[in-house]
């Protein structure tokens, strides 16, 4: 990558050329891409992934269209502590990388691949850092809008695509018909998958698909059907979704940091309205290291467990470096505070 090719302007582009020559690890930094590209790591770090994946050439993108386009879904995130483009940025890079999995080698088209990293760089635009309960309890515009049905996920995707409409943004202007429509259906059936309250249900399929895993004769998984396809994809999107915990730990610890402070921000508001506080929201009864013992336990661990089985040993590394987080976790965890510490 040369400097000239960044697509964004920085003070620091040779530091930020070395930064995104990680693109393909599991352990890019996307702290130190934020901090490089002037507050643009979305655009930085999906910019990027186009070029490597050669998305431009393949689907005639004009560079100045997707710059634009990027540039403009970045400025859709909100400035909260968590769901903001620093996320957007981490969930399509490892996004990236998940798809680079040899047990996938050739599964999906390119049409597939730029569906899955466009999902992802979208997938949680304009968030206003509350959870879909909390815009329920409050009686939000956005839940009215959606009846209260994966809301936060209709309105990424809502937002994405109207972004698309202007013509000097339509990066998928030189698609056919058939191919927009395509990728439509599957950023939609992706970016929907990520409403955490659909977990049990995919990750149950997921276990029904990796009991049932036909592969070739080199260990490729074999995906016959539309839905076979998509489940593989939502599942992928769902576990780059919840990879901070499967993390080098100095980063995840970070994420820790901001996921925390926009869920006590979200307490602080419910305090305010006299509404009952969400788990984990109170900064008055805060034990972080404990909720993310249970996270891991009880979500984290077995989506991942599950997909390592799938594209074995692919993510193998992976699933060793989330269980070496938890048993860090284990043994640090902090003395209870007040008189009544076991
Ligand atoms: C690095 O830690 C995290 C990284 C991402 C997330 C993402 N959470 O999902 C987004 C929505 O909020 C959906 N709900 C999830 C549910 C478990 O709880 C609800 C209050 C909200 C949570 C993390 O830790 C959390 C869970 C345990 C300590 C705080
Ligand atoms: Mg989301
Ligand atoms: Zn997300």
């Amino acid at each position: 990558l040369k400097v000239s090719e960044l697509g964004i302007e920085t003070q620091y582009p040779q530091e930020l050329v070395d930064v995104l020559s990680r693109i393909n690890d599991w352990g890019l930094d996307t702290f130190k891409v934020e901090e490089l590209s002037d507050q643009r790591p979305l655009t930085a770090i999906t910019y990027r992934i186009f070029q490597e994946r050669d998305l431009c050439r393949i689907y005639s993108i004009d560079q100045s269209t997707l710059l634009k386009y990027l540039l403009m879904l970045e400025d859709h995130y909100q400035q909260v502590p968590y769901h903001n483009k620093a996320h957007g940025a981490d969930v399509c890079q490892s996004m990236h990388v998940l798809l680079n999995a040899s047990a996938l080698d050739g599964v999906f088209t390119d049409l597939e691949v730029m569906s899955a990293i466009f999902a992802s760089a979208v997938h949680d635009v304009d968030h206003p850092g509350v959870t879909n309960q909390f815009l329920i309890n409050t009686n939000s515009d956005l839940a009215i809008m959606y009846n209260d049905e994966s809301v936060l996920e209709n309105h990424h995707l809502a937002v994405a695509f109207k972004l698309l409409q202007s013509q000097e943004r339509n990066i998928f202007a030189n698609l056919t018909t058939k191919q927009m429509k395509t990728l439509r259906k599957m950023v939609i059936d992706m970016v929907l998958a990520t409403d955490m309250s659909k977990h049990m249900q995919l990750l149950a399929d997921l276990k029904t698909m990796v009991e049932s895993k036909k592969v070739t004769g080199n260990n490729i998984i074999m995906l016959e059907t539309y839905d076979d396809r998509i489940q593989v994809l939502q599942n992928m999107i769902h576990c780059a979704d919840l990879s901070n915990p499967t993390k080098p730990l100095d980063i995840y610890m970070r994420w820790i940091d901001r996921i925390m402070e926009e869920f006590w921000r979200q307490g602080d508001k419910e305090r305010d309205l006299r509404l009952e506080i969400s788990p984990m929201c109170d900064r008055r009864v805060a034990s972080v290291e404990k909720s993310q013992i249970g996270f891991i336990e009880f979500i984290v661990h077995p989506l991942w467990e599950t997909w390592a089985d799938l594209v074995y040993p692919d993510a193998n590394n992976i699933l060793e470096t989330l269980e070496q987080n938890r048993d860090w976790y284990q043994s640090h965890i902090e003395p209870e505070n007040g008189a009544f510490s076991s």
